[in-house]
């Protein structure tokens, strides 16, 4: 048998590797993580952690508003406080994070890891073997290649604004355009987006994606639809973004136009890993085209969502093929939402699915605001569909309200357990609260 430096390998030190990791170690098995940036990786760092600390005070500020007076003040945000606080609660993250896996077992390896053979990795000047090797090097910015695209930011830019600028360009309409621009309005910028086509979070309903991009514009948010952003120069005073339909003259412009999986320089092709521009190929194992090799997480190519839960769940499945456990991944409903004012958010069969399909499922729209608890906190719209198979049971829901993402959380074990209107019965919730109200919208 050859001897191996470790067992299990992984390329990356995000969610898709720290998740599963620990229950590998904890079977006796010799484990590490090559890094080349920060441990953790994109989701406590430039992602999901850092967001929701800068997006937490625009829902504040929403009810400081609409609540007519009842709470002093104008609820105006201070972006660079914003930013020390979301400093001061990520910054020690990623040693926090090391500290716990190196606990646990895990070794650091920090370099840039490159295949020299399926079983063997070079990370910087050192050569490691491992028997499998897991790759989790999640995805980048995608960048417009135009005219002035130095001029240009990204995400990880955003969320590191010490300073708000006074006007914004978000080109693209995808989560991470739909988020920023919400957060940078609230912090007071003057904010444009860029569409290219004329919906805007595809992977949603198209009707409450249209209801967003309404709202925002009704807050003051210009959207510029099926427009093509063609190049941006400096100017004394700023930027001036030209597109097909006009200029814009703005502070700051943020390419917000999706994510490409890291799959280049790390040795696939020279080794015959097969990917495609969507990521990686694996079988229903997550095995790629090379035995040994595994992968997950961002850049993976799979039709699931790309987030931190999904990554989450490959690694543990990882984990416990690794410590004997030979079935196929069987992907639960993932849910998922749009930190935005209001928010989306939607598990299991879409809306879009559900009416391809009018023989097999029953949708139910309601509107939530003849729920009083929703007035709480000054909400003023909000909608739900519920989407029900032949046999009654809920198999898919999406909200579109301030509390979208902890009603499609309460709901989603009756989608994914398929559960009864007779165990639905059974479910005694706290009253009052968001979770009690999202069960209500079931009767
Ligand atoms: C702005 C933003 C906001 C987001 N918000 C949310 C959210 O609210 N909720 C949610 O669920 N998801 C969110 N996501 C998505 C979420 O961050 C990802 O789904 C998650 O981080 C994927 O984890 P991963 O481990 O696959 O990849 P990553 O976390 O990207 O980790 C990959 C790691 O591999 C390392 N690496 C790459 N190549 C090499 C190499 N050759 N050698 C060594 N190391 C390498 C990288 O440095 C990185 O640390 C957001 C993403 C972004 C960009
Ligand atoms: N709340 C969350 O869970 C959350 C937040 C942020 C990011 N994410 C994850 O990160 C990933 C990336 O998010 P994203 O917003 O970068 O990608 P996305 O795919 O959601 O959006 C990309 C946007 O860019 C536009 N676009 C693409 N190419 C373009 C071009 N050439 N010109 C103009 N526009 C173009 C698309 O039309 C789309 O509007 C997603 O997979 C998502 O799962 C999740």
């Amino acid at each position: 048998m050859t001897n191996y430096d470790y067992d299990v390998l992984y390329l990356g030190s995000g969610h898709a590797a720290f998740d599963g990791a620990p229950l590998l170690t904890a079977q006796g098995k010799k484990v590490a993580f090559v890094e080349k940036e920060k441990v953790g990786g994109t989701c406590p760092n430039w992602g999901c952690n850092a967001k929701i600390l800068l997006e937490a005070p625009v829902e504040v500020q929403r009810q400081i508003r609409a609540s007519d007076g009842v709470i002093a003040g104008d609820g105006s945000i201070d972006w660079s406080k914003n930013q020390a606080h979301k400093r001061s609660v990520i910054d020690g993250l990623p040693n926090a994070l090391q500290g716990m896996l190196e606990d646990a077992g895990v070794e650091y390896l920090f370099g840039d890891g490159k295949f020299l053979d399926p079983h063997t990795i070079q990370v910087g000047d050192k050569t490691v073997t491992a028997d499998k090797v897991v790759i989790a090097t999640g995805m980048h910015s995608h960048r417009l290649d135009i005219e002035g695209k130095e001029l240009m930011h990204d995400s990880r830019d955003f969320l590191a604004l010490a300073k708000m600028p006074e006007s914004m360009v978000v080109i693209g309409s995808g989560y991470i355009a739909m988020e920023s621009a919400s957060m940078a309005h609230a912090a007071g910028a003057d904010v444009t987006v860029i569409m290219r086509g004329d919906q805007a979070l595809k992977s949603f309903s198209k009707e409450y994606s249209d209801r967003l991009v309404a709202k925002m514009e009704a807050d003051g948010i210009e959207f510029k639809k099926a427009t093509q952003t063609e190049s941006v120069q400096q100017k004394s005073d700023g930027l001036l973004v030209k597109t097909n339909h006009g200029d814009i003259q703005t502070k700051w412009v943020l390419d917000a136009t999706g994510r490409v999986p890291n799959t280049e320089g790390i040795g696939l092709d020279e080794i015959g890993v097969a990917y495609d521009e969507h990521g990686i190929q694996v079988n229903d194992h997550l095995q790629t085209s090379i035995d040994n090799i595994y992968a997950a997480g961002d850049v993976l190519a799979k039709k699931q969502p790309k987030l931190t839960p999904t990554a989450t769940f490959e690694s543990q499945y990882l984990a416990g093929l690794f410590n004997g456990d030979d079935k196929a991944i069987d992907y639960p409903a993932i849910a998922t939402t749009v930190f935005t004012s209001p928010r989306i958010a939607q598990a299991g069969v879409t809306v879009a699915e559900a009416k391809a399909h009018p023989d097999d499922y029953k949708i139910v729209e309601k509107d939530v605001m003849g729920d009083w608890y929703r007035l709480v906190d000054y909400e003023t719209e909000g909608s739900i569909t519920l989407i029900y198979n032949q046999q009654q049971q809920l198999v898919g829901a999406t909200e579109i309200s301030e509390h979208a993402e902890d009603v499609i959380n309460a709901l989603l074990p009756a989608i994914e357990f398929g559960y009864t209107p007779a165990q639905l019965q059974r479910l005694v919730t706290i009253f009052p609260s968001i979770g009690y109200s999202a069960f209500g919208e079931l009767g």
